[in-house]
């Protein structure tokens, strides 16, 4: 297939604000690609590369390079080029990968240069790309999206189921189950202002403590055993201690999934920067082991031996992991059977969970499946202080003892368009380590230096905490953040996972 018909679906999707239509649009292409191309055309028109983000810089990509006339290149050159450059490294490796863009982009008309020069950055503009692209690949191959979501959270990835059920249909979706060794996208949790609400809204529960550490995904098939980050990425060498518990667990087979955090001497968890840095430090594992051991806690078991159990319900996927896990490896929980009666008993956990240092708790529904990947509505957290992922937009230069650092974040949440609104600015809460590592990051992703304030493609995620919102005619959603402070950089997180306006004015609004 050619470049140009993925390129012209692009604008065109872009162009439409229907959903619907997006739809459709996106269901036409994918039907005509040839069954060996149709991965690649699912990927591209999700935004996204299947060699990942090349890393090229906007001086390389942003050059004018005089078009082509007329189109020519198929996806399956650009393809070998982008793996051309996905091979670069050593001396000379930038003049190397100027050459292979230059080439590219000169093979490209007007139109297509656009959309490559997005895809290469990162930034193909689309409106929800792998949501919609999702719904199109369903579409064009006649099944429903709930079930293809499934398949995609139990696989990992779009692309790949995509190329199956678009050439095999939904005889292709039957055969998609969590496998032990094969990482599933975790199950999130949405928010409820307190406590009582959260018992409202689910009935029969149990609360369990929110441990403030990295969540873990551990596989074990016999003695081996593999330790995935909720992005998916293998940690398995970085945490020899969790790994040392699995396989001292009495069962061959599993899949687990738990919260590892750092404790003092008094059991009380450390700052979370401290197990971020912990887990993030490759280079003498053993030594950061002894600086910081860490501990995992589990609070669910996906598959045992060769059943699969994300479909039971909390309830008796706890009962077997409570088989399998001895309690001090458990986040501690409580029952709640009949909330009428025992909220007070939840209030309670809650305050006990914050005093022995936790963030809060997450209240999941007794007769609820593992929706993987989903933000559920039966999982929901209470935390006392409200937070929000943003996308830094643009940074400003410090000044005092800041000059040479960027400081000064502008920080926006996502739209329904795929864009972002801008919703404040900060420099509250950075430490001098945080600015430092920033400064770095934002400066790998600058787009323009006006020498005061520098614009960057919108993907470093932060967590900030804030006390409400006011209202702000100088901001696009007409509302500002009162009092925002940076918790932590979220490189964890895509610009994807950050939340949405429509979220900021629903928690601002209960807030205030
Ligand atoms: N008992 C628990 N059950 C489920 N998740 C837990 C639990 N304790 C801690 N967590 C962590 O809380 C996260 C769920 O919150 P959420 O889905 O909102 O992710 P998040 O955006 O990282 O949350 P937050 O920013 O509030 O930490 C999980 O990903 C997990 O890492």
């Amino acid at each position: 297939m050619l470049l140009a018909e993925v390129a012209r679906v692009s604008r065109e999707v872009a162009g439409t604000a229907a959903r619907s239509r997006k739809t459709a649009l996106l269901a036409e292409v994918f039907a005509a690609a040839p069954a060996e191309e149709a991965g690649l055309v699912v990927s591209y028109l999700s935004g996204r590369l299947p060699q990942g983000r090349p890393g090229i810089g906007w001086r390389t990509l942003g050059r004018d390079t005089a078009p082509a006339p007329l189109p020519s290149l198929t996806v399956r050159a650009v393809d070998a080029a982008v793996s051309e450059l996905a091979a670069v490294a050593g001396p000379g490796a930038q003049a190397e990968r100027r050459r292979i863009v230059d080439g590219l982009l000169g093979a490209a008309t007007a139109e297509e240069q656009a959309f490559l020069r997005g895809l290469l950055s990162g930034e193909v503009r689309q409106g929800s790309l792998e949501a919609v692209a999702l719904e199109g690949v369903a579409k064009a191959a006649g099944v429903p999206a709930a079930d293809l979501r499934r398949a995609v959270m139990l696989e990992g990835a779009l692309p790949r189921v995509a190329a199956a059920v678009l050439a095999e249909g939904a005889a292709a979706l039957r055969g998609v189950t969590l496998r032990v060794g094969q990482p599933v996208r975790p199950m999130l949790a949405g928010t409820a202002r307190s406590v009582a609400d959260a018992l409202v809204a689910l009935g029969p529960c149990a609360v369990e403590e929110k441990l403030d550490g990295i969540r873990v995904q551990v596989h074990r098939s016999g003695d081996e055993v593999r330790i995935h980050t909720r992005s998916l990425d293998e940690i398995t060498d970085r945490l020899p201690e969790v790994a040392e518990l699995a396989r001292s667990l009495p069962g061959e087979r599993f899949v687990l999934d738990g919260e590892v955090i750092g404790q003092d001497a008094d059991g009380r968890p450390v700052p979370f920067q401290e197990i971020a840095a912990r887990v993030g430090s490759r280079v003498d594992v053993a030594a950061a082991r002894r600086a910081l051991p860490v501990r995992a806690y589990f609070f669910d078991l996906l598959a045992l031996g060769d059943r699969v159990l994300l479909d039971l319900p909390v309830r008796d996927r706890h009962a077997a992991l409570a088989a399998l896990v001895p309690e001090a490896s458990r986040v501690r929980r409580l029952v709640v059977d009949d909330p009428a009666a025992r909220a007070a008993e939840a209030e309670a956990f809650l305050s006990g969970a914050l005093d022995r240092g936790h963030e809060g708790v997450v209240v999941k529904a007794l007769d609820s499946v593992y929706a993987a990947g989903r933000r559920g509505k039966r999982w929901l957290k209470v935390k006392p202080v409200h937070t929000l992922d943003l996308v830094v937009l643009a940074a400003e230069w410090g000044h005092g003892r800041r000059t040479g650092l960027l400081s000064n974040l502008h920080l926006g949440a996502r739209t329904a368009d795929g864009t972002y609104a801008m919703l404040g600015k900060t420099f509250k809460g950075l430490t001098d380590e945080m600015l430092r590592w920033q400064t770095g990051r934002l400066g790998e992703l600058a787009q323009e230096d006006d020498g005061f304030t520098v614009r960057v493609r919108p993907e470093l995620v932060v967590e900030i905490a804030y006390d409400g919102l006011q209202r702000s005619p100088r901001y696009p959603a007409g509302v500002a953040l009162r009092f925002a402070r940076v918790l932590r950089h979220r490189p964890d997180k895509s610009a994807e996972q950050a939340d949405t306006v429509e979220t900021v004015l629903e928690q601002g609004g209960r807030g205030t």
